[in-house]
Parts: C-alpha cells; sequence; structure tokens
C-alpha cells in the first residue's frame, strides 16, 4: 500500500496494491499494523455502507466532542468526490478543506482524523460508500454544516441544482455559526 500525506496534516490518501489476473482482482485492504505504521494507532470499532444515486451529496457531518471519529472511507462501487474539512480551532488549516476522487476503478482510501467534517458527492450513475470509524455513532452529538458554505469553499462539480441532500443536509447551519469539537 501507498500511504500519501495530503497538504492538511492528519489527512491521508491510501493506495492499495491490486493484484489482478484473469479472474479478477485481490488486494488487501486494510492492515492495521502498516496502517499504525505510517498513519498511527486508531482503534476501528464500527463499519458503515451507504448507497447513493448521481447527484447524492451527503455531508458535510461530524461528531461532537469525546464522540468524534476518525473514518476510513473508500468506494466499491461507481465513484465519489470525498471533502474533509479541517475543524481542529488549534490547526493552522483549521477551516480548510481537503479532497480526493474515490472509486472502484482507483481503488483509493482517505483517512479522516478526528476534527474534520466530512461528506461525499456522488460522481456516477450509483456509488457504493463503506467506511470504518474510531467511535460509535452517537445521533446526541452529530453537527453538520452547508455543504455549499462560502467560507469554506468547496469547488463541487454538479450543479446545485442537480444536488439530492436530505432535508438535515438541506437547513445545515453556516461554518461560522456551526458548533466545534473544543
Ligand atoms: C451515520 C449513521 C447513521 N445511522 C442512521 C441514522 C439515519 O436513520 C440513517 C441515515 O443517516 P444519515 O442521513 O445521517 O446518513 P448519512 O447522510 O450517510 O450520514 C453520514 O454521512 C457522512 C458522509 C459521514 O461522514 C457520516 O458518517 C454520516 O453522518 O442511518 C446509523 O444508524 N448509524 C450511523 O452511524
Amino acid at each position: 500500500m501507498n500511504y500519501i500525506q495530503t497538504e492538511i496534516d492528519g489527512v491521508w490518501l491510501i493506495e492499495p496494491k491490486v493484484i489482478r489476473d484473469e479472474r479478477g482482482y485481490f488486494m488487501e485492504a486494510f492492515k492495521e499494523e502498516e496502517f499504525k505504521m505510517h498513519i498511527g494507532d486508531v482503534h476501528f470499532i464500527q463499519d458503515n455502507e451507504s448507497k447513493s444515486s448521481f447527484g447524492v451529496l451527503r455531508g458535510l457531518h461530524y461528531q461532537k466532542g469525546e464522540y468524534c471519529q476518525s473514518k476510513l472511507v473508500r468506494v466499491i462501487k461507481g465513484k465519489v468526490l470525498d471533502v474533509a474539512v479541517d475543524l481542529r480551532q488549534s490547526s493552522p488549516t483549521f477551516g480548510k478543506y481537503v479532497s480526493a476522487e474515490l472509486s472502484e476503478e482507483n481503488q483509493r482510501q482517505f483517512f479522516i482524523p478526528r476534527g474534520f467534517a466530512h461528506g461525499f458527492l456522488v460522481l456516477s450513475e450509483e456509488a457504493i460508500f463503506i467506511y470504518k470509524v474510531d467511535n460509535a455513532y452517537a445521533p446526541q452529538a452529530e453537527a453538520s454544516i452547508r455543504f455549499n458554505d462560502e467560507t469554506i469553499g468547496i469547488e463541487w462539480p454538479i450543479a446545485e441544482e442537480q444536488l439530492l441532500l436530505s432535508p438535515k443536509d438541506k437547513t445545515a447551519p453556516s461554518f461560522r455559526d456551526a458548533t466545534y469539537f473544543e
């Protein structure tokens, strides 16, 4: 696997080794010891999966305080633009974002540490998105920031009128009005 640091400290791109033969492919999608050596000792406790159609945008979400989550995300069907926003108020990149195109073709993974808002936009007809988290689901601690907040300025490649969002995401607060971790 290749572990690639992104422009935001703590966020990594991971490219697994895909072994192809006439039957298809095999890859080691996650190896705890290797992950620990390159990124750190993250103890994942829950696996999530969601399926979405073209133009679905899920995010920007995070869990607050002691319930915040690290996420190791990947796409097993289709293609998404995945985005992580730094909400660590002591970080030099506070309010900045980093994005990556994740797909079943490139098999790339994104590691997003605690302290970030996360979201993705589906670029293919359909996408199945799977991810590991290191803290359990805590609805009482859920928070969100609107996807098109001007301060963050994420460049989404699909026009707003084509997007499909949950009611929660349609009414998410601005970055300025959001409540953070610390
Ligand atoms: C996250 C989560 C949700 N749920 C239930 C709550 C709702 O009944 C249903 C859909 O939840 P929601 O609309 O919040 O799902 P997404 O919009 O995909 O939310 C996720 O979207 C972005 C991409 C994230 O990074 C977060 O993991 C998460 O917030 O699943 C659970 O039962 N367990 C869970 O861990």
